[in-house]
């Protein structure tokens, strides 16, 4: 509980709910006093509402979205949280029946003008109420209810009362027959109390409630599976005067989950993959000759002397296109193209696209596998480093074959690398030795690498200091 005496600020598992009286307060603090202007947290909070949806929902199952907007800021939210979707890779669709129903000071309309013209130059189409179909669940994948936020009170009035309803008939389909829609409520849910939340017990049940600025008491009533926060601009000054107790955003993201996420089934876990085309006559039977540009492999060319069998048709061919490259045959162009693609995937943004499962066996037989990062790789090979104690060195000692596997989950690639392993030069494994941040070069002496290297007596020392902090030294991570 974070409530103090005049505040009524609430929370729950550490988290702090508002009352409406109090949200309103924080809309004046933000745009008098703080110096925002509403298109400004307009912009950042239908940016977090984009980025929620698109952590969970994948543009490549969940494309058709419909997101119907109200006459106050929370529909503003949708608008400019469709326009984003778009730039996502989703195709969005809008209901804003109210468009210029209550234009509360000029910025507002202006805002609305502005919105709807940047949303129409991207093509996206506005279905006005009367054509949209009464049941929206064959037409779209995700529904964003951008209908009223914090400002609502009393029954929903024409036409909301109606879309609220045609959301609800949502709900009651049956399920088992087809794939319903998924409904994303910005703020609060529409139709539900700001503080008592679904009081009737018959209003709309989300699936996903992005609050915004810190959730509203109504959110703790909130049952669906993603509750996400966003809205992140919230200065300390706010956040002291109302005691908010928020969780911290991840690194650069405009959203952060709230609570636990559900608990997923493994098995139902699927991507549909949208890669290039790739058809069965366009590949040749070496996959050599098929290393050009766009420089496709595909996994079934994993035995690489067989021959391709099979009709020669439009049958695309499954899954992620896949660059193999082995042994030390035509290495020099088959690296360089892996350059390419590594170029590639930085250049997108993947995450750690330097990080690559090596897998190797011992004179057992045994397989093992491990992620490790790339250091470089030129026309001589990848280089990694790792210590000469470890399993896979071992492993490497007995039987110095191994096979590399990068995984570029955003661009829906994967490249195998099949080959024998030989140590780097000891002038190379120096020279990435003092190339380390301290902290790992203290770590990799914690791990008892067996060559003992001049000029890391000091690391030593500090290795000792560091350890006689940890009583359980054996797993120090640094
Ligand atoms: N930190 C922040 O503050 C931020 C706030 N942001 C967003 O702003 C939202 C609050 O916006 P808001 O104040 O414009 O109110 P909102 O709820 O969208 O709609 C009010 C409209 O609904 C109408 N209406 C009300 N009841 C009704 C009924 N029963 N039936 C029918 N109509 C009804 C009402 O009409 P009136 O009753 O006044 O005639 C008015 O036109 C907030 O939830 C968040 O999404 C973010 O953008 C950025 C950060
Ligand atoms: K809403």
């Amino acid at each position: 509980m974070a409530s103090r005496a005049g505040f009524s600020t609430q929370s729950s598992d550490s988290i702090s709910y508002l009352l409406q009286k109090e949200a309103a307060e924080i809309d004046e603090i933000l745009m008098g006093p703080l110096g925002f202007s509403v298109d400004q947290l307009m912009e950042l909070a239908g940016l977090s509402v984009a980025a929620a949806i698109a952590e969970v929902y994948r543009p490549s199952e969940y494309s058709r979205v419909l997101a119907i907007c109200g006459p106050g800021n929370n529909g503003g939210d949708g608008l400019v949280a469709a326009r984003h979707l778009h730039h996502f890779g989703y195709t969005p669709f809008i209901c804003y029946p109210k468009r210029t129903a209550k234009p509360l000071y000029t910025g507002l309309k202006c805002l609305q003008v502005a919105d709807i013209l940047q949303l129409e130059s991207l093509g996206v189409p506005f279905i006005p109420v009367e054509d949209l179909p009464a049941d929206l669940s064959n037409e779209f994948d995700i529904v964003v209810d951008a209908m009223f936020g914090f400002s609502f009170s009393g029954t929903p009035r024409p036409p909301f009362d109606e879309l609220i309803q045609r959301l609800l008939s949502l709900e009651n389909h049956d399920k088992t027959q087809k794939e319903l829609p998924i409904i994303v409520s910005i703020d609060i849910p529409s139709g539900w109390h700001v503080e008592e939340g679904d009081t009737t017990g018959e209003g709309i049940k989300p699936d996903m409630l992005v609050s915004l600025t810190a959730p509203k008491l109504c959110a703790k009533k909130f049952c669906g599976p993603h509750h996400f926060l966003g809205g992140r601009f919230v200065p300390p000054s706010i956040v002291d005067k109302y005691k908010l107790q928020l969780p911290p955003y991840p690194g650069s993201s405009t959203c952060v989950r709230i609570g636990k996420a559900p608990k997923i089934d493994i098995s139902a876990l699927r991507e549909n993959y949208i890669s290039p085309e790739f058809h069965e006559e366009e590949v040749e039977a070496d996959p050599f000759d098929q290393v050009q540009p766009p420089f496709s492999f595909c996994p079934c060319l994993s035995k690489p002397h067989a021959p391709l069998k099979g009709k020669k048709g439009k049958k695309l061919l499954p899954g992620p296109t896949c660059l193999l490259i082995w042994g030390n045959r035509m290495l020099l162009f088959t690296t360089e193209m892996f350059r390419k693609w590594f170029d590639n995937a930085v250049a997108a943004g993947l995450k750690e696209p330097n990080a690559m499962a090596l897998s190797t066996s011992g004179k057992d037989g045994k397989p093992s596998s491990r992620m490790v990062l790339l250091k470089g790789v030129d026309k001589d090979g990848f280089v990694w480093y790792t210590n000469y104690e470890s399993r896979k060195a071992r492993e490497l000692s007995e039987n110095p074959c191994a096979t590399l596997l990068f995984y570029w989950d955003g661009l829906n690639r994967q490249v195998r690398v099949e080959g024998s392993v030989q140590k780097v030069s000891g002038e190379e494994s120096e020279q990435y030795f003092h190339s380390r941040p301290r902290g790992s070069q203290i770590g990799a002496l914690a791990s008892k690498q067996s060559s003992v290297i001049a000029g890391r007596d000091v690391l030593h020392q500090e290795y000792r200091e560091l350890e006689a902090k940890f009583s359980h030294g054996s797993a120090l991570q640094i």
